[in-house]
């Protein structure tokens, strides 16, 4: 049975999260990954073949022959497929489908965007708490418990703290073994800082409930699980990424790549498994816009187009962007030298010892300014101008 206490996840992302950032990611040290969301409905229709060429499980629509979901061999162990559903008897029975092929099944209750919420899906879940649970219930007992597989699921924040805690010790009464908590609230953008406000409060009811925590929230890299954890005293816990990994996944290891050699790693697993159009799409967000290969890349038509310009990439010493570690979060890029990267981790975890060793009940426990229009009021654990935030603390 998949243990998720203390892990480094890859985040699910629609789009991003395919079988070759999977790939890249746990070879440079990711513990478990999350399949992008895919819906109930769509999962149902799927046959399911082996590909025995590539050596992977292949999920296909069967109306238009679209892939839909690839398992690699190298995930054994490492996957939870993520499912979309506002209906606990076609969760189950997406579940029961894939079941056999993953490690364990996760429900997505945090999406804010139109096509999840207007079914009744992602985020909308959180506002109908008790199909939230039947699902959950549904998953545990008719899928998870059968074959030995946990189930776990993915939430947002409340602007309400009490009301956060009631639906938490909802979710953590239905039988689920992790509980996802991305630290924004429903409308707040990943251009947002998160707010740990209601942490120090919440993960112990979690916990104590037999469930684990894993964090999510511009997580940066590998090095944040360890700050995270003995800011908060807490080994058990563990962290998600998703931005950052998805422009760099060698985030995951203690010593990151430079973009040109992470491009070129994720390149060979898209040539061997993924579309042309879909590895266009991981690798433009791999590319700095300001670097002077980004115009062409978006110019390539195949992946012979595409070999060469990456070889060209490589043999190019200069191009600052590509030279560098590129480490994208809260929807803002930054280069690194490898030095400059590991100071910029070593300041984020003084600001998250800061931040718990300074939490004060009475203030973090106030309603979450979650209006993107307006300058949220909280404690921006994650900047990294440590002056500033030891002003905000003190
Ligand atoms: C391209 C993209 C696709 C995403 N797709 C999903 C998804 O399928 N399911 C989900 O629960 N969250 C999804 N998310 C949200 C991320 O999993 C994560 O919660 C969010 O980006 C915050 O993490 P970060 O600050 O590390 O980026 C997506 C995010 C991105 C950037």
């Amino acid at each position: 049975m998949l243990n998720y206490a203390s892990k480094i996840c890859l985040a699910p992302m629609v789009r991003s999260g395919e079988l070759p950032i999977r790939l890249v990611s746990l070879k440079y040290g990711c513990d478990l990954v999350w399949t992008p969301e895919i819906v109930d409905k769509k999962l149902i229709t799927c046959v399911r073949t082996v590909n025995p060429s590539l050596g992977t499980i292949d999920y296909i629509e069967s109306k238009n022959q679209s892939l839909t979901f690839r398992k690699h061999p190298l995930e054994d162990g490492k996957l939870v497929l993520q499912l979309g559903s506002s209906n606990a008897d076609l969760a189950v029975e997406a579940g029961l489908k894939v079941i056999n092929d993953v490690d364990g099944i996760d429900l997505n209750c945090g999406c804010p965007k139109h096509f999840s919420i207007h079914s009744g899906m992602g985020a909308a879940l959180l506002r109908t708490p008790d199909v939230l649970c039947e699902i959950l219930t549904a998953l545990v007992e008719k899928v998870g418990r059968p074959n030995n597989k946990p189930i776990s699921c993915k939430i947002r924040l409340l602007p309400e703290f009490e009301e956060t805690k009631t639906l938490v010790e909802r979710i953590c009464a239905t039988g689920i073994s992790n509980l996802t908590i991305h630290c924004r609230t429903p409308i707040m953008r990943n251009r947002q800082d998160p707010i740990w406000n209601y942490l120090p409060k919440l993960i112990p009811i979690i916990q104590d409930s037999g469930v684990n925590v894993i964090i999510n929230g511009n997580m940066q890299g590998v090095k944040d699980l360890a700050s995270l954890q003995t800011a908060m005293k807490n080994d058990q816990v563990g962290i998600m990424i998703a931005e950052a990994a998805e422009a760099n996944p060698s985030v995951f290891s203690e010593a990151p790549r430079l973009q040109k050699q992470i491009v070129k790693d994720v390149f060979e697993a898209c040539k061997k498994y993924h579309s042309f159009s879909g590895s266009k799409f991981l690798i433009q967000n791999m590319v700095h816009g300001k670097s002077k290969y980004y115009q062409e890349l978006c110019r390539t038509k195949t992946f012979a187009d595409m070999e060469v310009l990456i070889e060209r990439i490589i043999d190019d010493t200069e191009d600052a962007k590509m030279n560098r570690i590129t480490n994208r979060n809260s929807q803002k890029f930054n280069s690194y030298t490898l030095e400059e990267y590991n100071e910029h981790m070593n300041k984020r975890g003084v600001l998250m010892h800061q931040f718990f060793d300074n939490w004060r009940e009475e203030e973090m426990l106030k309603r979450l300014n979650d209006d993107p229009k307006k300058e949220v009021k909280r404690v921006k654990v994650n900047s990294v101008d440590v002056n500033k935030r030891v002003k905000i603390a003190s």
